[in-house]
């Protein structure tokens, strides 16, 4: 059977070519990409037919040029994103004017033609002349050498000339598109947000882009994108939200056809233990291509299938009919979810993200304090200006600070920040190599205090308001814990003041995490500066949707407001890490989210936090 529910990848109608496609534009995030790929379909159809082939080799040199050249990842930070949106204009006129030199080449390849066609129709040369040395040496020429370098030479070179000047450009890639497509796919599972709405541009209530109404084509990548994942929940909303993009039309404006969807949406709904839907859309498309073979196994298939349940008494449970509580079965058990993705903890994060919010959230077990906002005072220096305090959780002690860090400085440390972004890493546990991961989407760069004096000025201020000492405070990017092992104190009091920038990507997440390192992990803090006893974040922009810091075990919920700062001791006063300090950052729905972390280490905070002899406190 083509449809044998035990073997995927078998009876999947997804094959190596689809990745093709899935390099096509599809999200309204990389709307400039799209509009590249457009562009170059809009002049496929503008030019003569015989052109095409040729322009369709530029399509591909193009896609691969994207896919060899950008290592640069702009999915991972929005700022980046937005400074690609320039080159859009410069691709429209180096594919302008290399379609204009292409067209110069061809007609002269077409002269060349002709002039080779009229020789023959006069040439009376027979096969007795080629014995003749003369003759036979300029059929050589003309044959092996003459033509070639009437087509392929120039073609060399104006393929050459055209690779340079794209290469110039920072375009998006084939990571960027699954990128994006991995983010909205991402958001949507954390936000609960249907692929209807998303494909209108819905992110949430207060935003709405009527401009990014995605057309069934870009439906229809994500779908692919979800259903190649494992991902059948997902795949599913977005075939379906493909079909009704296409109307009653059979085939889209870019070629899709409708047979394509039915023929996806048939089987992932079959796959869900949906039947009789499965069973209805293969024969819609068996009306479509009466002769499609699989669609014919298909449909008998299912028949016998649903002749077998009818028999056995019935549809099987809830289940065939596509019930809430069906789709939520599927959903934990979708392949891709079991483990981290199917626990607890991680549900915990996503209504925590979503902002519902349960009784006992925010709460401390062991205080029965009240929440509070305060004006605080810890040092005379904020004698005049008290900070600003909001107590967000008692025990352990997370608090926000808000407006402590100013407008124009924020701007400042931004703008300092900008050329130095990379790629964020995660430490390897295993082996203590810095990796990038699929759970941490954002880039960050490392900043020196003595770079500029905003920064000084910062680190002052931050000192008095946690009495705690930035002498140990984190040492450069690459890599941090590793470079432990080979730097010495002296090396840290002199280069002390570090601090990490980071900007999220689309759909910028970090899941649930701790800052601090355990005993086990091999490089963790622990020679030369210690462990990282408290964080600092500041939040360097708003988030106008999404992006909240969220704290799975304390079921707390931060939202970023640009100018503040949260606190939290990641280490007990005993040494050992606060197992409660678990937290993550959201995917950001909308906008970019800027945020800097300070970490202090343990060393240097000996007098400004003693130990206690309580190993709870
Ligand atoms: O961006 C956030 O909200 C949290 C970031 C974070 O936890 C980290 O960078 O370690
Ligand atoms: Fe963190």
């Amino acid at each position: 059977f083509a449809n044998d529910p035990e073997d995927l990848n078998l009876t999947s109608p997804v094959n190596r070519h689809h990745r093709v496609i899935l390099t096509f534009p599809l999200v309204y995030c990389l709307s400039l990409l799209s509009r590249s790929l457009i562009l170059i379909e809009l002049l496929l159809q503008s030019i003569n037919m015989n052109l095409k082939c040729n322009l369709l080799l530029l399509v591909i040199c193009v896609v691969s040029l994207w896919a060899d050249h950008c290592s640069c990842e702009l999915f991972t930070a929005v700022i980046d994103i937005q400074k690609s949106l320039q080159q859009e204009q410069d691709l429209a006129v180096a594919l302008e004017d290399y379609v204009s030199q292409e067209m110069v080449r061809l007609s002269s390849v077409k002269r060349f033609a002709e002039t080779l066609k009229s020789r023959v129709k006069t040439d009376d040369t027979n096969s007795t002349d080629l014995t003749h040395p003369v003759y036979a040496y300029l059929m050589l020429k003309r044959l092996g050498v003459d033509w070639q370098e009437h087509v392929k030479g120039k073609k060399e070179e104006l393929k050459n000339s055209f690779e340079s000047r794209i290469q110039n450009l920072s375009l998006p890639g084939i990571e960027d598109v699954d990128g994006a497509m991995d983010a909205i796919v991402r958001l949507q599972d954390t936000y609960a947000l249907p692929a209807r709405m998303l494909s209108t541009g819905k992110v949430s209530h207060e935003f709405n882009f009527s401009k990014s109404i995605m057309t069934a084509d870009e439906c229809f990548a994500i779908a692919l994108f979800a259903y190649t994942k494992g991902d059948l929940y997902h795949a599913k909303d977005w075939f379906s939200v493909a079909l009704g993009q296409m109307g009653d039309r059979t085939i889209s404006s870019q070629g899709l056809k409708r047979s394509r969807i039915l023929d996806y949406l048939a089987y992932v709904l079959y796959k869900q233990g949906h039947l009789q839907e499965a069973l209805a859309l293969t024969n819609e498309l068996l009306v479509l291509e009466p002769g499609h073979e699989r669609a014919l196994n298909n449909r008998a298939h299912f028949e016998r299938q649903l002749a077998n349940e009818l028999a056995a008494g019935g549809p099987r449970r809830k289940g065939d009919t596509g019930s809430a509580e069906d789709e939520e079965a599927i959903r934990h058990n979708a392949p891709h979810r079991e483990g981290w993705y199917a626990s607890a903890e991680f549900q915990r994060y996503k209504r925590l993200c979503r902002g519902q919010l349960l009784p006992g959230d925010f709460e401390s077990v062991a205080s029965n304090k009240p929440l509070v906002c305060r004006y605080h005072r810890p040092h005379a220096y904020f004698y005049l200006a008290p900070v600003k305090e909001e107590i967000a959780h008692w025990r352990p002690l997370i608090v926000l600070w808000h407006g402590i860090i100013g407008t124009a400085e924020t701007a400042t440390i931004r703008q300092l920040a900008e050329p130095r972004l990379r790629r964020a890493t995660v430490q390897d546990p295993a082996t203590g190599r810095l990796v990038t991961a699929r759970y941490r989407i954002s880039k960050s760069a490392w900043l020196q205090s003595v770079l500029h004096p905003a920064i000084e000025n910062l680190d002052r201020r931050i000192e008095l308001l946690t009495g705690l000492s930035v002498a140990s405070a984190e040492e450069l990017q690459g890599p941090p814990l590793v470079c432990t092992k080979q730097l010495n104190k002296s090396i840290y009091s002199e280069s002390n003041l570090f601090l990490q920038v980071v900007n999220y990507g689309l759909g910028g997440h970090y899941e649930p995490h701790y800052d601090f390192a355990h005993r086990r992990e091999v490089n963790s803090f622990e020679r030369a500066q210690g462990n990282r006893i408290a964080t600092l974040l500041y939040y360097l922009s708003d988030v106008p949707a999404g992006g909240a810091t969220v704290f799975t075990d304390l079921g707390v919920r931060l939202l970023p407001t640009r100018g503040s700062a949260a606190f939290w001791f990641n280490l007990k006063r005993s040494g050992e890490g606060e197992m409660l300090t678990r937290h993550a950052a959201c995917p950001v729905l909308h906008g970019s989210k800027w945020v800097m972390n300070k970490w202090f280490h343990e060393r240097d905070q000996e007098f400004r936090r003693p130990c206690s002899l309580d190993s709870n406190e």
